[in-house]
């Protein structure tokens, strides 16, 4: 059975990454109520930026339990460390340099030294450690969405899209000049909580095709995701929310 979709939409960027920022409290506190610790995998991308930045500031830092916390990411370009165009380099500056997580509890995933199929196959070994089962699931998982219709590294009509089995694969865009590694279709239907960060009128036409489908479109990666039980959230702001019929903003 798939999740129930519950769409959000916020007058603007500000006000949705403010919501997000205490939803990823909320969950925060429940999992560690539930289960001692939670595990959140992050999207890169500009629209989550600011809500990493807001959980860095009080008063929603002091609510969070960072000891308690394991970061994951969705995606990864393989570049050296500290390269800008890293997600977690993103996630460092916003949030991570700034709040007392434990060093190992951040689950990077490496600069594909010895190739870009080793550094994929490293962190499905990391993501089988930590969870110590074969169903891995995620208290939160937070995707972003391209206009072309792309979350995570999970490109159009890439080879990745099919797999099944592994929880992560390689992609490569070819105008690149470096690969990614990202995590799976399988992997990501599996959180208890998914939840996607939409903003900008350029996903409008994107967001529409994904929640408010016509007879005859094709696909698109971000529709693969659709969790097997745990809860799915759509935050749009109104600009990526433009295009859909009947939308109400909260
Ligand atoms: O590393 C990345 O680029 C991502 O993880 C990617 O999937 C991103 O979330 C979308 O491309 C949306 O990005 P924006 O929020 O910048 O539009």
């Amino acid at each position: 059975m798939n999740a129930m979709k519950t769409m959000t939409i916020y007058p603007d960027a500000e006000l949705l990454s403010q919501a997000a920022a205490v939803f990823f409290a909320e969950r925060a506190r429940l999992a560690l109520a539930d289960h001692g610790r939670f595990s959140v995998l992050l999207a890169g991308g500009s629209t989550p930026r600011r809500t990493y930045e807001l959980l860095a500031q009080k008063p929603l830092a002091e609510q969070i339990p960072w000891h308690a916390c394991h970061f994951f990411w969705g995606d990864e370009r393989c570049l050296p460390d500290g390269d800008e165009r890293r997600n977690e380099t993103m996630v460092r500056s916003a949030l991570l340099d700034h709040v007392p997580v434990p060093p190992a509890h951040i689950h990077s995933i490496t600069r594909c030294e010895q190739g870009v199929e080793h550094a994929a196959a490293l962190y499905a070994a990391e993501l089988q450690r930590f969870f110590d089962t074969q169903q891995p699931r995620f208290d939160l998982i937070v995707l972003g969405l391209g206009e072309d219709g792309h979350t995570a590294s999970l490109l159009p009509a890439s080879a990745a899209l099919h797999e099944d089995v592994r929880w992560t694969a390689v992609a490569r865009r070819p105008e690149e000049g470096f690969s990614r590694v990202t995590l799976t279709i399988p992997i990501l239907n599996q959180g208890a909580c998914t939840l996607f960060l939409v903003s900008g009128q350029s996903k409008a036409e994107m967001v529409r095709t994904i929640l408010q489908p016509r007879t005859g479109e094709i696909t698109v990666p971000a529709q693969l995701i659709r969790p097997r039980e745990g809860e799915l959230f759509w935050f749009l702001d109104q600009g990526a929310a433009g295009l859909l019929k009947d939308a109400q903003t909260a």
